[in-house]
């Protein structure tokens, strides 16, 4: 979900006179068709770049993250930039302002998507996914599809018991890891499964996968998220001869892809079908699934379902959208509760008033506990798991932001700290502080609908749809996390490091190593 930096790739070494020429030539059209496209547009200020490759080689050599290069590029250029990546231009935006002018007031203007590179079209099925189709019927139906049929608050309570299974898997996993080795856990790889864990069963309703199927079934999901990585070509497209290699192993990927996933659909498909005559097992198939949704599902404008590859699409969306995201929350979580023992003293104390040892945390409890919601609001506006909102794209030509030109083919980014980290909007917005959320302190309405202010799951037509189980997820593990142990920094990381770095998501430069006392519990 995040913008990553464009990387090289070795070039191979005997380069034929035509293909130079050829290189040439696509260079020189390349410039014309350029200066032609963008003739009388007054686009928002940025680095002066070089002919054909913009402002790319600075980016990519600027030895920086490209998080970082923006924050330092916001400083001298203001709120509003732009960035000539090849033939791509972004348009990078990071105010309050700026976030409401584009999402809400003109938010059905800029609601689209940018076109994609032939790798990710195919893992998209051309687009066939509620995040990267255009604005328009078909977008509308996947994602009310989507929001009515799995992400509802009615849905969503249904799943109950999924989460359930899930959080005693993950809390039995950290004790093992915990006793297996010298009271330590990596905090990431832990969280990550266990929430992967429940949007499997979300997605295919299929109760019985083991552990080592689940963990294949992730590995290959990982595959596909580094196969669809930014690459070089996707900006200098003339470079993609050059790119065969990966193109022929991203076919691979989807290919592993539909193959492990595929599986899963039919015999999902086998459970419905012979539901009539034999009721499913309940420990082996959930009552309802988001697949279930799917299969029959009507797409405006459009003849006939789904194919078989497009759900594999649909079904790998709902898993990715939810895993890294939430993960990395759960990391930076902890981490900023080692880091401060008073934060956990306090999320714990809470814990044991509204619920005691005697039985798990469930999430209709973490609604009555203040601190914590508090505690996750600031973990999502000082760690905003993605710092860049998915990239939208204007509807058609001639609009503009604050008076600039934003041409129909850039990338629209919304750089999301730039807000939650605005000294104009938040006091003392360097420190992390749960309490500035209690009676009387500021407010967030994460929504953006009551006015801008933190925005990590975007806002407008294409705001997140996983909201409410994004945050219902982070804080139960949180609370579990809690109720089951004690938490203190490993010594090999005595003094935690918030550095951050670009994996898929934003995580901790060093990972989390914690060390766990298991608290008593009678459950
Ligand atoms: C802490 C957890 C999460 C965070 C921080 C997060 C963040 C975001 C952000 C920033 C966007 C882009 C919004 C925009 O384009 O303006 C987005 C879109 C999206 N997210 Fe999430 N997300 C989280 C969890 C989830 C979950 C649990 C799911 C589903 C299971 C999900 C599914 C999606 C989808 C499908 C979109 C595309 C929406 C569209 O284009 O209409 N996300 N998310």
């Amino acid at each position: 979900m995040s913008m990553q930096q464009p990387t090289c790739t070795t070039l191979p070494g005997a380069m034929s006179l035509i293909l130079t020429a050829a290189v040439a030539l696509a260079v020189a059209a390349a410039v014309v068709r350029y200066n032609r496209k963008y003739r009388g547009l007054r686009l928002p200020p940025g680095p002066p770049g070089w002919p054909i490759v913009g402002n790319l080689f600075q980016v990519a050599f600027s030895g920086k993250l490209f998080i970082h290069y923006i924050r330092d590029l916001r400083r001298e250029y203001g709120p509003i930039l732009t960035l000539r990546m090849g033939v791509r231009t972004l348009v990078v935006i990071s105010s309050a302002e700026l976030a409401h002018e584009a999402l809400v007031q003109k938010g059905q203007e800029f609601a689209s998507r940018p076109a994609e590179n032939a790798t990710r079209n195919i893992f998209s099925s051309n687009k066939f996914t509620v995040n990267s189709a255009v604005y328009g019927a078909e977008w509308r139906s996947l994602r009310r599809n989507m929001v009515s049929g799995m992400l509802s608050t009615s849905r969503l309570r249904e799943f109950r018991p999924a989460r359930r299974r899930a959080m005693d898997r993950f809390v039995s996993r950290m004790r093992a890891e915990a006793d297996a080795g010298d009271d330590s856990v990596w905090v990431l790889r832990n969280a990550r499964f266990a929430v992967f864990c429940i949007l499997l069963d979300m997605t295919f309703g299929l109760l019985d996968l083991d552990e080592a199927h689940i963990l294949r079934i992730d590995a290959v999901m990982k595959r596909v998220l580094l196969a669809t990585g930014v690459r070089m070509d996707d900006y200098l497209p003339f470079l993609r001869p050059f790119f065969r290699r990966q193109q022929r192993r991203a076919l691979d990927v989807r290919r592993e892809q539909v193959d492990t996933l595929l599986p899963l659909i039919n015999r999902r498909r086998a459970i419905l079908r012979d539901r009539d005559t034999r009721p499913a097992d309940p420990d082996v198939a959930a009552p309802f699934s988001y697949l279930d949704s799917l299969l029959d599902l009507r797409i405006e404008g459009r003849d006939g379902v789904a194919s078989d590859d497009e759900l594999v699409t649909l079904c790998a969306e709902l898993i990715n959208g939810g895993t890294d995201t939430t993960a990395t929350a759960i990391e930076w979580a902890m981490a900023r509760i080692v880091d401060n023992p008073s934060i956990q003293a306090r999320l714990h104390e809470e814990i044991m008033q509204q619920v005691g040892d005697t039985r798990p945390v469930d999430e209709k409890d973490t609604d009555g506990m203040p601190y914590l919601q508090a505690f996750v609001k600031e973990l999502l506006r000082k760690h905003p798991p993605t710092y860049f909102s998915l990239t939208h794209a204007a509807v058609k030509p001639g609009s503009k932001l604050a008076g600039y030109d934003v041409p129909a083919d850039a990338n629209l980014d919304i750089f999301l700290p730039g807000i939650s980290e605005d000294p104009k909007l938040w006091d003392r917005p360097a420190e992390f502080d749960p309490d500035r959320f209690l009676s009387g302190g500021e407010t967030a309405d994460m929504t953006g609908s009551a006015g801008i202010r933190m925005i990590p799951f975007g806002a407008g037509r294409r705001i997140c749809p996983g909201l409410s189980m994004g945050t219902t997820h982070i804080a139960l593990m949180v609370a579990r996390m809690l109720q089951a142990f004690e938490w203190q920094a490993h010594p090999s990381q005595p003094k935690l490091d918030f550095k951050d770095k670009v994996e898929f998501t934003v995580v901790m430069e060093q990972p989390l190593l914690a060390m766990v006392t298991p608290r008593k519990i009678f459950f």
